[in-house]
Order: structure tokens, then sequence, then C-alpha cells
């Protein structure tokens, strides 16, 4: 089953501190963008691959994409202020599919057996997003003070890839739009909606690249697998 692939590219990555788009730091001498974007390069079924950029960013994502010889890039709209408002921009700028995954372009560790399942759920459901189960004791804490110990078993900790069939997510979006609201993740626009939303259960590896640390364990997971 085909796909196409929106990776939002437009953040700031404040908490990674590195005073540019984190996407464009190194893991083993190649930009994380790149890393994300060869999945889906190199991945037959998925037939197309859009991304939010930073106007400012343009020319020199699209450089890379030379560089790399990234070849399915049909589109790079402006991102938005919200990581939602970026994914919304991409979907606007679409033709009609049937599926589509909306994937952080900040995890660059997704594999393509992952992708392969959400796409088949998608397709019979709808609505299917990745997880992990939490590993943690998880507990709600106010003022520094736990207010209660929460059954783990029931919490997941979500990522990325989120796979809709298309009419279903944009109709969220453009919902979530006309009604101001802002959520951290498409699946919360389709749940507002009503509408059941599955999890296939990811792994941990799939860490988006988020703090200074999380490039450390980056470089060990490209270690591994290159062994
Ligand atoms: N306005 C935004 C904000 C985020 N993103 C993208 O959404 C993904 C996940 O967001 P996050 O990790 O929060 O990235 P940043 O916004 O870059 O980081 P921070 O929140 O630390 O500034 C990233 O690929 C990021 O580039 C985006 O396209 N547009
Ligand atoms: C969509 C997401 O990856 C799910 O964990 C996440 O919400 C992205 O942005 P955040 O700013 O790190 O919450």
């Amino acid at each position: 089953m085909q796909y196409e692939v929106v990776l939002p590219a437009a953040g700031s990555g404040k908490r990674m501190g590195a005073g540019q788009n984190k996407l464009f730091l190194q893991l083993n001498n190649k930009p994380i963008l790149i890393h994300t974007l060869e999945v889906f390069e190199s991945d037959d079924a998925c037939t197309g691959i859009w991304l939010a950029v930073k106007p400012e960013e343009r020319a020199y994502i699209q450089a890379l994409l030379e560089r790399y010889r990234i070849t399915k890039v049909k589109g790079l709209p402006n991102g938005g202020k919200e990581r939602q408002h970026s994914v919304h921009s991409c979907i606007k700028a679409m033709q009609q599919v049937e599926i589509v995954l909306v994937h952080d372009a900040a995890r660059p560790f997704i594999t393509k057996p992952i992708i392969a399942r959400l796409v088949e759920v998608a397709q019979e459901k709808g609505a299917v997003i990745a997880g992990v189960k939490a590993k943690d004791t998880m507990k709600k804490v106010r003022d520094g003070i736990i207010m209660e110990t929460v059954d783990r078993e029931s919490l997941w900790m979500i990522q990325t890839p989120q796979a809709f069939r298309f009419d279903l997510l944009r109709h969220a979006e453009d919902v979530a739009e006309k009604q101001g609201f802002l959520g951290t993740d498409e699946a919360m626009l389709v749940e507002r909606l009503g509408h059941q939303v599955h999890i296939v259960e990811s792994t941990y590896e799939n860490v988006k690249m988020t703090t200074a640390e999380d490039l450390i364990f980056g470089e060990a997971i490209l270690k591994q697998r290159n062994n």
C-alpha cells in the first residue's frame, strides 16, 4: 500500500539549545534531517515527501536534498508558528492521496516495518499512531507533591509516525484551525472528532532528538546499527 509523508521540519530546536534548527546537527557526519529523509526515500511504498520548512531555511534545505540525492520531495511549504500549523500547511498543499503519514523530522530512527504496519492499520481503521509503553512508575505531581500513582498499564508514550486516511486528517486539521484548537499531535485532532485512533507498538529507538543528551543516544543507536 502506497502513502505520502508529511515531515514537519520548521522548528527552532529551543530545547536542544544549539542556536540553529536542530535538524541541521549531524549524527555520524550526516544531518539529522537527512537520516530521516533517507528512511522514506528508500521505502518503495512512499510515493511523496512533503517538508514544512522555514522560508529562510528553504534554500539551504534544497541544497541538502540535492547533495544527498533525495528525490521524492514534492513540496516544501512554509511552516507555521506551531508544529500543528506546519503540518496543516503541508496537508493543504497536497493533492488527495489515500494514506498520509505525519512524522517528526526530528525522529531519524523510525524503521520500515513499523511504517508498513501503520500504513496497513490506517487503511483498515482510518487512524493509527506509533507509541511505546511507559517504562517507569508514573505519578501525578502538583507543586512538588505526589498527588497519585497512575496505573502504568494504560499509559503509552506517543511518537510519530501517525497515519491516517487523508480525508480524515484533512478534516480534523481544518476543524481544529476553525475552532482555534492546538494539539501536540495529529491524533488529538482526530480524537476530538470522536473517531477512534489505534496504536501500533513502536520501539524506544524511535526517539525524538529534543535535548542535547538525545544526540548521544542517537550516535549510540547508529553505532550499534552499523556494527
Ligand atoms: N513550528 C514548528 C515546530 C516544530 N516543527 C517540527 O516538528 C517536529 C517536532 O517538534 P519539536 O521536537 O518540538 O521541535 P522544535 O520545535 O524544533 O524544538 P523545540 O520545541 O525544543 O523548540 C520537529 O521536526 C520540528 O522541526 C515544525 O515543523 N514547526
Ligand atoms: C508528536 C510528538 O512527537 C508526540 O510525542 C510530539 O508531541 C512532538 O512535539 P513536542 O513539542 O515534543 O511535544
